[in-house]
């Protein structure tokens, strides 16, 4: 079975240390949350997995490949940015035809939410609309691992739940890392939870660290959560 390895990532910005010797690993079929406070270097990681930003050392492996640069990636890793990607003037339908392979481009034509919008023009639609397609054009790549970076910023609560049911119907296939300030979605969603502080990474087994880090207050958690 497929695997995503990452070890030994390391950066800083102006000598102050986002990420300190990072590892975690994603399996086919495994969702993992990635949660931290912001400026903690969630999206920091995301991009220099997926090779859009350098870091000081790193170790990225799916399988035997030893992926050092984006190509390195290509049809094995891809990248939700936190902020839209796809290019403007041009309709849908070209932006699906653009991205997608030519395999995987009629599920994603014939989707419900899709089809209403394909003659329309990336800047011509709202932000909870581009947000759909850019992660089903995401998620329907040939990639194995998919990196989702607030894949749910933006959305109302049906297409945050569409995207979510999206995901678990799709999980099978692929292995997601997938970091947003929705916690509790991301929680629900992720087969195992990490939490990212002071550059270094920790495993929750349960909740209630999130109070404990610092990452929620003990009135928020009992309301969420009791
Ligand atoms: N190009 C850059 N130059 C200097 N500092 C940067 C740069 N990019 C990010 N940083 C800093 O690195 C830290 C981590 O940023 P990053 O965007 O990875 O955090 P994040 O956890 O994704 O935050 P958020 O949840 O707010 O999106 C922040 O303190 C940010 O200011």
């Amino acid at each position: 079975m497929s695997k995503l390895h990452i070890d030994s990532v390391t950066k800083s910005y102006n000598n102050k240390v986002i990420l300190s010797d990072i590892f975690i690993s994603c399996k086919k079929g495994e969702i993992k949350g990635l949660i931290g406070r912001n400026g903690s270097g969630k999206s920091t990681l995301l991009k220099i997995v997926f090779g859009t930003e350098k870091p000081e050392s790193k170790f990225v492996r799916i399988g035997n490949k030893v992926i050092k640069n984006i190509s390195d990636g290509r049809n094995l890793i891809n990248y939700l940015p936190q902020d839209n990607f796809l290019p403007n003037n041009i309709s849908i339908k070209s932006l699906i035809n653009l991205f997608l392979e030519k395999e995987n481009r009629k599920i994603v034509l014939e989707n419900e939410n899709v089809k209403p919008l394909l003659n329309k023009k990336n800047q011509d639609l709202s932000g909870g609309e581009r947000r759909i397609i850019e992660i089903l054009l995401i998620i329907h790549s040939n990639a194995e691992f998919i990196l989702l970076d607030e894949p749910f910023n933006g959305v109302s609560p049906i297409v945050r739940d569409y995207i979510i049911e999206y995901i678990k119907k799709m999980k099978s296939s692929k292995g997601y890392i997938i970091t947003d300030h929705d916690y509790e979605n991301v929680i629900n969603l992720a087969d195992k939870i990490v939490y990212l502080q002071n550059g270094y990474l920790k495993e929750i087994k349960d909740k209630s660290e999130l109070v404990e880090l610092g990452y929620m207050t003990k009135t928020t958690y009992n309301t969420v959560y009791n």
